[in-house]
């Protein structure tokens, strides 16, 4: 019996701000940031979308885009470093959200049964969740999970993350019916706790916040979606863990040289250009050499057998990145979906093809594993028009990005959107201070 993923869906927000805009603004020369991380566009939020409305999104699209019974999901597992809440968990913002819209054709609180649950560990978040999906379903073959990786990368304005910002949805059924990729039941593992990334409940002074009530005592706790994070050191321990996870991941397998055997090797892109930039390592080990210098990483970088790997097996798990950002736990997906819409396209065939993933989230752990794409995936991708559905989104000029960045937009920039939107927060009621009110609009 073979197991992995049925179905996926996705949702990237609507608007964006060209690369080349924030550049200019920044006084960053457009081509490191074109040409050096592959960087193009960077989708962003509206006022009224968050990462519940974003995995709403992708929950409604998999359900209705493959005629999924809502009532034959046993578990939603959500993967996101975005949590609205400290304790609600944002799978229950989204699981109500898709419930009222349902409701018509499957009656009230079609989730009644369903197992609901966030996971965090920054980016690879989404990766357990479908590593314990699938273990789920090994476990009951007659039950479906669905996973959504769902996040905002935010990050300070005029910061060095700035430009990595992103965020969207991916959603993926996962049963005994793979109908997209099987997956091995291998994994490659390495965790090391490091502050390479992180997002702490920082203490703040009652005095250093306007407005803030008196109820509150001298040092509150807020939670921020802005990180901490220490960029250079975060690819070094990106690096170290996807090495030692690898070797994990030949240790348990057996396998050699597991790469070379991968159509692409797809991996968490906090931009585009990250997997093959830090790739170079695994390479050079592999291959029998090392280096020592960043002039020599370079040489490797440039060399002609290394270049025809990334145009082979990276290249087209990159192009969704570039128009996107980093989408967190969601970029490895992304990445993903990038690739296969790409061979879609160009009507290669994959069937039987076998993919890595790299996966790795700050702070700090990562997960490498692989699939074969099933003899069905052309009827799953087919569904998907990623590259058509991202040249449709609406560009915002810069004064607007960062209004909307410093939440100084009281109206949505699609004022007339369709979909999932957050309508307030609860400020009056004390018993629901907090709560967050959303509603669907056809
Ligand atoms: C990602 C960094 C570190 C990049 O940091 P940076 O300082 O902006 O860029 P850089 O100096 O590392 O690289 C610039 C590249 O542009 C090139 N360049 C320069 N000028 C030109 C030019 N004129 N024309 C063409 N190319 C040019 C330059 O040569 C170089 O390419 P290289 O040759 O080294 O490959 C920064 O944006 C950052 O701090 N981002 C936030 C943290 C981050 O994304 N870290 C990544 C690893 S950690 C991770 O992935 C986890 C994360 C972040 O997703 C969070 C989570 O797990 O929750």
């Amino acid at each position: 019996m073979s197991f992995g993923i049925e179905a996926a869906s996705y949702y990237v927000p609507s608007l964006y701000l060209e690369i080349k805009d924030l550049a200019e603004k920044r006084g960053i020369e457009p081509a490191k940031l074109e040409k050096g991380l592959g960087l193009h566009k960077m989708g962003l939020p509206d006022v009224h979308e968050d990462a519940a409305t974003f995995a709403a999104e992708a929950l409604l699209k998999l359900i209705k885009d493959y005629s999924i019974n809502p009532k034959d999901i046993a578990r939603i597992y959500l993967g996101t470093e975005s949590a609205l809440d400290a304790a609600k968990p944002t799978a229950s913002y989204a699981m109500q959200m898709v419930e009222r819209v349902l409701e018509a054709d499957f009656g009230e609180r079609v989730f009644r049964n369903c197992d609901v649950v966030d996971m965090t560990f920054a980016c690879v978040g989404g990766v357990d969740a479908l590593h314990n999906a699938l273990d789920f379903v090994r476990v009951n073959p007659d039950k479906k999970a669905v996973v959504i990786a769902s996040d905002y990368a935010k990050y300070e304005l005029a910061s060095s993350g700035e430009y990595t910002q992103g965020g969207g949805a991916v959603s993926l059924l996962i049963s005994a019916k793979p109908d997209l990729l099987e997956i091995d039941n291998h994994w490659g593992v390495a965790t090391e706790s490091v502050f390479d990334f992180f997002k702490p409940r920082r203490q703040y002074k009652k005095k250093d916040l306007i407005g803030a009530p008196d109820v509150y005592p001298d040092k509150i706790e807020i939670f921020t979606d802005e990180p901490v994070f220490d960029g250079q050191y975060s690819n070094q321990c990106y690096q170290d863990r996807i090495r030692e996870a690898y070797q994990h991941y030949k240790d348990v397998t057996g396998k050699e040289k597991p790469y070379q055997d991968w159509k692409y090797i797809v991996f968490h892109l906090p931009y585009a250009f990250h997997g093959k930039r830090i790739f170079t390592e695994i390479y050079s080990i592999e291959n029998g050499f090392s280096y020592e210098t960043p002039d020599q990483q370079k040489a490797v970088a440039k060399s002609e057998d290394y270049v025809q790997l990334i145009n082979q097996k990276i290249e087209k798990t990159q192009r969704a990145s570039s128009e996107i950002g980093n989408m967190y736990t969601a970029s490895i997906f992304m990445a993903f979906l990038s690739g296969l819409q790409t061979s879609f396209n160009e009507n290669e065939d994959l069937s039987g093809k076998e993919i890595g993933f790299f996966g790795y989230g700050s702070g700090s752990k990562s997960k490498v594993f692989a699939g074969k794409v099933s003899e069905n995936w052309k009827k799953v991708v087919d569904k998907w028009n990623l590259f058509d559905n991202l040249n449709n989104r609406t560009a915002i000029d810069f004064e607007t990005y960062e209004k909307l960045h410093r939440k100084r937009l009281n109206e949505s920039v699609n004022a007339g959107y369709n979909g999932f939107g957050l309508d307030s927060i609860e400020e009056e009621n004390p018993v629901l201070n907090g709560a967050r009110y959303y509603s669907y609009k056809k």
